[in-house]
């Protein structure tokens, strides 16, 4: 007898949605077929879809070090309750930064106790610990995040160019991507000295601070270094249709470059920014509505190759003091998938395979995660049941601190239970994971 079987659901599978039985067995799934026999434990998914669970290749739970600003126990309740069931977590703004490999450890020991999905975790690239990358490479890193633009903390020091090149080079060797958060510092942190020196602190000065250029350049270097140094290259929460363009011309010269945007680029424009004010402060920051609509056309045309939360929420003191000091960084682990729904399926006719492929499955090859992602047989029994046409709005949240640009919004696309590994960790609003989740190493 399976332990699992998942009757008469909608199988949103890579070859397109089918409806069939699925069983799981030891985690993981175990057949596919119409009818499948009788089973210990038995869900009806008459009527919902199975999508595979939410991958979040970019997170930052903050743990150990800053579980004030959130934590990997809330941070993967919030993810599971938006159908997730694995996260990558970012080198920060935990504290140490995972830097080297006795932070890798100490990280996956914190996680290993607390969070409630599986997790993979990124390194840090930073200026001296070139010689650390083969040791975070051999832990299972899935690679190496680096800043071009000062990252607000100053134990993760921004990447210089020559940081850049050397880390590349090193990456390559390994097999791993660098993943680059591509701001040019020139222009940010010069135009940011001159915003607070001045008196033009509104939201659209904040926002003219970090303009559209500033990300084009940044990315236009990086995909340089990853061509002459022939490195794998990840250019995270992408924010503009030209970042992008910038991007998908390297790729279409050879350079192995995957893009990143986030739900919020896709989701708000710049007149929401003021309206919600900080809880909607990120950087690069949310654009104007034309930027959104070439994201827009990136994701429906497949030149987007994935889409991660960047869900990096901070303590309300630090969210004070208007809106030009306050922390940037948004909470969205909860809504990626409703979101797409709404916002890509419902309103944009994004096919349902392909929200599969930028939420699960892209970001689980991308990032070796050879289990991850996809709903076939041998895969892990990783799956988010959704009421596809079930109105959801978000008015609680299960992360630390209930700030978020989401809150409020109105989405159709309703999860109704998560399962990781074969274990139900979310059910009809409710937490019920009983075991823990695992890290998941890079299979390079
Ligand atoms: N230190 C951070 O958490 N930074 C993050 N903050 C954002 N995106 O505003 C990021 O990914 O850059
Ligand atoms: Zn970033
Ligand atoms: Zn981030």
């Amino acid at each position: 007898m399976h332990d699992v079987v998942i009757r008469g659901g909608l199988l949103v599978t890579p070859d397109g949605v089918l409806q069939a039985d699925l069983t799981i067995e030891d985690g993981r799934i175990q057949a596919i077929a119409p009818e499948l026999g009788a089973s210990r434990e038995v869900i009806d998914a008459t009527g919902l879809h199975v999508f595979p669970g939410v991958v979040d290749a970019h997170v930052h739970f903050n743990e150990p070090g800053r579980t004030d600003w959130e934590g990997s126990g809330t941070g993967s309740r919030a993810l599971a309750a938006g159908g997730g069931t694995a996260f990558v977590d970012m080198p920060l703004n935990s504290t140490p930064c995972t830097v080297n490999a006795q932070e890798f450890a100490r990280k996956q020991t914190a996680l290993a106790a607390s969070s409630i999905t599986d997790f993979a975790l990124w390194g840090g690239l930073v200026p001296g610990n070139r010689d650390d990358l083969a040791a975070l490479a051999d832990a299972g890193a899935v690679g190496f995040k680096a800043f071009m633009a000062d990252s607000g903390l100053p134990e993760f020091p921004r990447a210089d160019d020559l940081t850049l090149f050397e880390g590349m080079t090193e990456a390559a060797r390994l097999g791993l991507p660098v993943a680059v958060h591509a701001e040019s510092q020139e222009i940010t942190a010069a135009l940011s000295a001159r915003l607070l020196s001045g008196d033009g602190c509104g939201v659209r000065d904040v926002l003219a601070s970090r303009p559209v250029i500033a990300e084009v350049e940044a990315i236009a270097r990086a995909t340089l270094l990853a061509s002459e140094t022939g490195a794998r290259l990840h250019i995270v929460h992408v924010s503009s249709g030209r970042g992008v363009a910038v991007a998908a011309e390297a790729r279409a010269r050879g350079v192995d470059v995957t893009i990143e945007t986030c739900p919020h680029y896709l989701c708000f424009t710049t007149e929401d920014v003021e309206r919600i004010g900080v809880a909607a402060k990120c950087a690069p920051p949310i654009r104007d509505a034309s930027e959104r609509d070439a994201l827009w056309r990136a994701v429906l045309d497949g030149t987007i190759d994935l889409i991660g939360s960047d869900h990096s929420p901070a303590p309300p003191e630090r969210k004070r003091g208007g809106f030009a000091r306050a922390w940037g960084g948004i909470a969205g682990v909860q809504a990626t998938l409703a979101v797409l729904l709404e916002c890509g399926h419902h309103a944009r006719g994004l096919p349902l395979t392909r929200v599969a492929s930028l939420l699960a499955s892209r970001p689980a090859a991308r990032f070796g995660l050879s289990r991850k992602g996809t709903v076939a047989v041998g895969m892990d029994a990783d799956l988010a049941l959704v009421a596809l046409h079930e109105t959801h709005v978000f008015d609680q949240f299960l992360h630390r601190h209930p700030m978020s640009p989401y809150l409020g919004m109105s989405c159709r696309g309703a999860v109704t239970l998560t399962i990781r590994r074969g274990e139900t960790i979310f059910a009809d609003g409710t937490i019920t994971a009983r075991t823990r989740g695992k890290l998941v190493t890079c299979t390079r």
